[in-house]
C-alpha cells in the first residue's frame, strides 16, 4: 500500500478480522495514532511510553506495538497543507489495520469545520462509543461514596442530532425547509420562522437495535444485574421514545426477555450464568439526578448520541473527572480508541494535564487486542501512582498531601507502580 506520508514500519503485521469478527493479532501488530490537537502533543507521547513499558513488561519483548502515525486535525494542514483536516489515506489507514487510537481533535463552535471526531465515527460506522466508568481508590470526587459509580456507557455513535442534518438562520437553505415545513407538513409551532436554524434528528430502529443489542451482550459476557435505557421519549415521542420502544423490542425478540410485573421493564436470563438481568428505562434528566443520589441502581448504559455526550462528562466527574474518562469507538470489526475529553487548549504543550484518560483508553485497546497481562499492569500502574498521591494537577488540587507531577511524569510514576 503506497502512502504519501504515512510511513508504515518494516518490523510490524497487520492485524486482520476473522469472518466472526475475531481478531488475528501477530506479536507485533501496526497500530495507527494520531497525536491529536491540543494537549494531544503532551498525551500521545506519554500514553505511547506507557504502554510500551506494560506490554515489555508483560511479554519480555515477545510482543510489541509497532506505532505507526498517521494525520488529521491541525497536524494534517502542516503536513498535507492547509484546510486538509481528514486526509483520505488516515481514513484508510484506520480502517486497514481495524484497531487505532486517537487524541482529541478540536472543533470549532458555530462555523467552520464540522466536527473530524464525528467524522471518524460516521465514516468508519463505529456505532458504539463505549465509555466505562469505574473508581480507582484514592481519587479524588465530589460525592461521598464513588465507589458505588461503576457503570459502562454505550452511547449511539452514528445518528441522532449529532448527524450534522442542520441549516443556519437566514440562510436561503433553511427558508427552504421552513416552508416545506409549513406548506407541506403543516407545521404551525415554529416559534420564530425567520429567524430559526433548523436541526434534524434521526434516529432509527435498525440504528436502536444494534447498539441496544451490543449493551445486552455486554451485560451477559460481564455478569452484569441490569442494563438502562436512558431516553427522553416522554418530549421527543419519535425518536427518544421510539428508542426504548425500539430496546425492549429487540430485548425480548432477541434475548428472550419477558416484561417484569406488567411491563415496562423485562428481564431476561443470562445464558452463561443462570442471572437475571433487569432491562429497565429511565428519562434522561431523571437519570442525571439519580446518578448522583443512587448510582449503585445504574449499571450498563444505553443511550442516545446527544444523552451520551453529557452523561459521560458528568458521570467521569463523580469519580474523578475527564482526567481519567477512557473510552473506545466501535463497528463489529473496526476500533478506534480515544480518551472522553477534549483538546483542552489552555493547557496545551504545558506538559501539565493528565494522561490518564488516552493511557485507559489504550488499556482498553490492549485488552481488545487479548493483551490482557499488559491491561492488567496498566491498570495496576494507575492505582499505585493514584494511591501514592503522585498525581497531576486535576487530582493534586483535590487531595490532601499529594505530590505534583507533571502530565510526562505521571505517566513515569504509572511505570514505576507496575
Ligand atoms: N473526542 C474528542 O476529540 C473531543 C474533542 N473535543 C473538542 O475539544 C475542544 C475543547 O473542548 P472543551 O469543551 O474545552 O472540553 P475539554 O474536555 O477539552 O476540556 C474541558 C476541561 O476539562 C478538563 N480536562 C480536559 N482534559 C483533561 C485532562 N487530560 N486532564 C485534566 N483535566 C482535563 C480541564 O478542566 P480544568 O479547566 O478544570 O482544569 C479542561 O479545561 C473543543 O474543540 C471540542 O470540540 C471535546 C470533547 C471530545
Ligand atoms: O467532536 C467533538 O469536538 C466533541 C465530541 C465529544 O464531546 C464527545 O465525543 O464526547
Ligand atoms: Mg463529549
Amino acid at each position: 500500500m503506497a502512502f504519501q506520508h504515512i510511513t508504515v514500519p518494516a518490523e510490524g503485521e497487520r492485524i486482520t478480522v476473522n469472518s466472526d469478527y475475531s481478531l488475528s493479532v501477530p506479536a507485533r501488530p501496526i497500530i495507527p495514532f494520531i497525536e491529536g490537537d491540543g494537549i494531544g502533543v503532551d498525551i500521545t507521547p506519554v500514553m505511547r511510553k506507557v504502554v510500551d513499558a506494560a506490554v515489555e513488561k508483560a511479554y519480555g519483548g515477545e510482543r510489541g506495538i509497532a506505532w505507526m502515525e498517521v494525520f488529521a486535525g491541525e497536524k494534517a494542514n502542516k503536513v498535507y497543507g492547509e484546510n486538509t483536516w481528514l486526509p483520505a489515506e488516515t481514513m484508510e489507514a484506520v480502517r486497514d489495520f481495524v484497531v487505532s487510537i486517537k487524541g482529541p481533535l478540536t472543533t470549532p463552535v458555530g462555523g467552520g469545520i464540522r466536527s473530524l471526531n464525528v467524522a471518524l465515527r460516521q465514516e468508519l460506522d463505529l456505532y458504539v462509543c463505549l465509555r466505562p466508568v469505574r473508581y480507582f481508590d484514592g481519587t479524588p470526587s465530589p460525592v461521598k461514596e464513588p465507589e458505588k459509580t461503576d457503570m459502562v456507557i454505550f452511547r449511539e455513535n452514528s445518528e441522532d442530532i449529532y448527524a450534522g442534518i442542520e441549516w443556519a438562520a437566514g440562510t436561503p437553505e433553511v427558508k427552504q425547509v421552513v416552508d416545506f415545513l409549513q406548506k407541506q407538513m403543516g407545521v404551525k409551532k415554529i416559534r420564530f420562522p425567520e429567524s430559526s436554524g433548523i436541526g434534524i434528528k434521526p434516529v432509527s430502529r435498525e440504528g436502536t437495535r444494534r447498539l441496544v443489542r451490543k449493551a445486552i451482550q455486554y451485560a451477559i459476557d460481564n455478569n452484569r444485574p441490569s442494563m438502562t435505557l436512558v431516553h427522553k421519549g416522554n418530549i421527543m415521542k419519535f425518536t427518544e421514545g421510539a428508542f426504548k420502544e425500539w430496546g425492549y423490542e429487540l430485548a425480548r425478540d432477541e434475548f428472550g426477555a419477558q416484561p417484569l410485573d406488567g411491563g415496562p421493564w423485562h428481564v431476561l436470563k443470562n445464558p452463561k450464568t443462570g442471572a437475571g438481568i433487569v432491562v429497565k428505562d429511565v428519562i434522561a434528566d431523571a437519570f442525571l439526578q439519580q446518578i448522583l443520589l443512587r448510582p449503585d441502581e445504574y449499571d450498563v448504559i444505553a443511550t442516545l448520541n446527544l444523552n451520551g455526550d453529557y452523561i459521560s462528562d458528568a458521570l467521569a466527574a463523580q469519580v474523578g473527572g475527564i482526567g481519567i474518562a477512557p473510552g473506545a469507538n466501535l463497528s463489529d470489526s473496526v476500533a478506534m480508541f480515544e480518551a472522553t475529553h477534549g483538546t483542552a487548549p489552555k493547557y496545551a504543550g504545558q506538559d501539565k494535564v493528565n494522561p490518564g484518560s488516552l493511557i485507559l483508553s489504550a488499556e482498553m485497546m490492549l485488552r481488545h487486542l487479548g493483551w490482557v497481562e499488559a491491561a492488567d499492569l496498566i491498570v495496576k500502574g494507575m492505582e499505585g501512582a493514584i494511591a501514592a498521591k503522585t498525581v497531576t494537577y486535576d487530582f493534586e488540587r483535590l487531595m490532601d498531601g499529594a505530590t505534583l507531577l507533571s502530565c510526562s511524569q505521571f505517566g513515569d510514576a504509572m511505570i514505576g507502580k507496575m
